[in-house]
């Protein structure tokens, strides 16, 4: 069974490694969305994979961290793309969380990146 929660978070940041001409190189911002899929077995009892207040207790710390803030400056952060947003959710959340499928950042409706640990 798969199961997927949804969370928001609002940042700045820009692109150091793309070429200065380029609009990503300057500082801007994004309305964030994150989504956490998880798989596995249906507890038989309480019908969850996983409760979704637990996920929320997990994720919460770390969406703290991120939302209002200038992405460039957080440590393992530096180059903010959406790729590297899913990664750096994904590895600070899948030891707690060992149900984490992968981790989807979208950084408009039309653009994301999902990342599955590889
Ligand atoms: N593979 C990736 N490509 C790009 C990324 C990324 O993270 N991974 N990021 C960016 C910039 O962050 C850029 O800000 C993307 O947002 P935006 O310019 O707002 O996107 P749109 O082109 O959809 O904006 P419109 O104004 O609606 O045209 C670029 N590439
Ligand atoms: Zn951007």
């Amino acid at each position: 069974m798969k199961i997927t929660q949804a969370f928001s978070f609002e940042a700045a940041h820009r692109l150091p490694n793309v070429p200065e001409k380029h609009r990503c190189h300057r500082l801007h911002g994004h309305s964030y969305r994150v989504e956490l899929k998880l798989e596995g077995p249906v507890d038989p009892f309480t019908g969850f994979v996983v409760d979704f207040f637990d996920i929320e207790a997990v994720f919460g710390p770390l969406l703290e961290q991120l939302d209002h803030q200038y992405l460039n400056e957080i440590e393992g952060l530096q180059n903010p793309t959406a790729e590297n947003i899913s990664i750096f959710i994904f590895e600070r959340i899948v030891k707690t969380l060992p149900q984490l499928a992968s981790v989807v950042v979208f950084e408009t409706p039309d653009c994301w990146a999902e990342y599955n640990g590889q």
